[in-house]
């Protein structure tokens, strides 16, 4: 399957919006482009959604599902791209009719978006985002969507509460705020109980984790759906027994559907 990847470097970078980001000449570093598919995770399960996915991550979570999109061993394989060259492409995969963007990664709150974000909502595109809390942007308070999803203690990374809160204070009132926890264990579980109790005005899915995914050595490693099913199903017998009513348990679509290969779709 041939991969939908923006390469391209564009010089223009005078776009005439206000500018949200602390460097008005920043490029973007771009892992790939790709879509519409649908997002196949958390709150907006099942939208059609072209993925804009970042390099470059501040974290190293153990069972990362995409470290061609983390490990600077990969960063010539990203691109340096304007807003406005990140935007065309958007246009090219979706036929120029506006739908849900979602910055994903690596982290792509570590890259000025703020423009991007501004160019596409004029054009009536909407955008979520895929991260994990470590680090607030200004333009949160732009965005239609913000995905938190902190990490439990089987990923191996510490949580920072005063960043995650810088967060939650950047997105206002006007972003959509979730909550995404993925689950391998039960010390993973009993973190994440605790953790939505903490916040419970924010939405909640439960995800669990996929702990054999494809990495960049074995990018095309089956998927071992069995195991992920009856991940899903312990965590689903979790839950109810716990009358824990407020939580939403979902696999990852994608996974299931095509076995989270790079490409088109996935
Ligand atoms: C690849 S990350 C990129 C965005 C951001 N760095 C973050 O972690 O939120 C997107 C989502 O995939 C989840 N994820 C990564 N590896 C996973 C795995 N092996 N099983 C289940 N979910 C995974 C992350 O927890 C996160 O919710
Ligand atoms: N279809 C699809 N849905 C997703 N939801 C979150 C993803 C991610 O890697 O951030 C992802 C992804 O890579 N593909
Ligand atoms: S924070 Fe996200 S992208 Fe970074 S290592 Fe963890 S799962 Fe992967
Ligand atoms: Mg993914």
């Amino acid at each position: 399957m041939s991969k939908v990847t923006s390469r391209a470097t564009t010089l223009n970078q005078d776009s005439g919006t206000p500018n949200l980001n602390s460097d008005t000449r920043a490029f973007i570093a771009i892992s790939e482009i790709f879509g519409p598919t649908i997002q196949g995770e958390g709150a907006l399960i099942g939208v059609p959604t072209v993925f804009v996915r970042t390099g470059g991550c501040d974290f190293r979570c153990s069972w990362c599902d995409t470290l061609y999109a983390v490990e600077p061993r990969f960063k010539a394989d990203w691109a340096q791209m304007s807003a406005q060259a990140v935007m065309a492409e958007i246009i090219r995969l979706s036929g120029n009719q506006p739908l849900l963007v979602t910055l994903s990664g690596g982290n792509p709150a570590l890259q000025p978006l703020g423009e991007l974000v501004q160019l596409g909502q004029q054009q009536g595109y909407t955008f979520a985002i895929e991260t994990q809390g470590s680090k607030a942007q200004p333009w949160f308070g732009l965005l239609d969507h913000l995905t938190l999803s902190p990490k439990p203690p089987s990923s191996g990374m510490a949580f920072n509460r005063a960043r995650f809160a810088e967060c939650l204070t950047a997105a206002g009132k006007r972003t959509q705020i979730s909550l995404k926890l993925v689950i391998s264990d039960d010390a993973d579980y009993q973190w994440a109980k605790e953790f939505a109790a903490r916040y419970p005005q924010l939405s909640l899915t439960l995800q669990p984790c996929n702990l054999a995914p494809a990495t960049p050595e074995q990018p095309d490693m089956e998927t071992d759906i069995e195991s992920l099913n009856a991940r899903l199903r312990w965590l689903v017998d979790k839950v109810t027994a716990d009358r824990w009513f407020n939580a939403r348990v979902l696999p990852q679509l994608h996974v299931l559907i095509w076995n989270n290969e790079r490409g088109f779709k996935a």
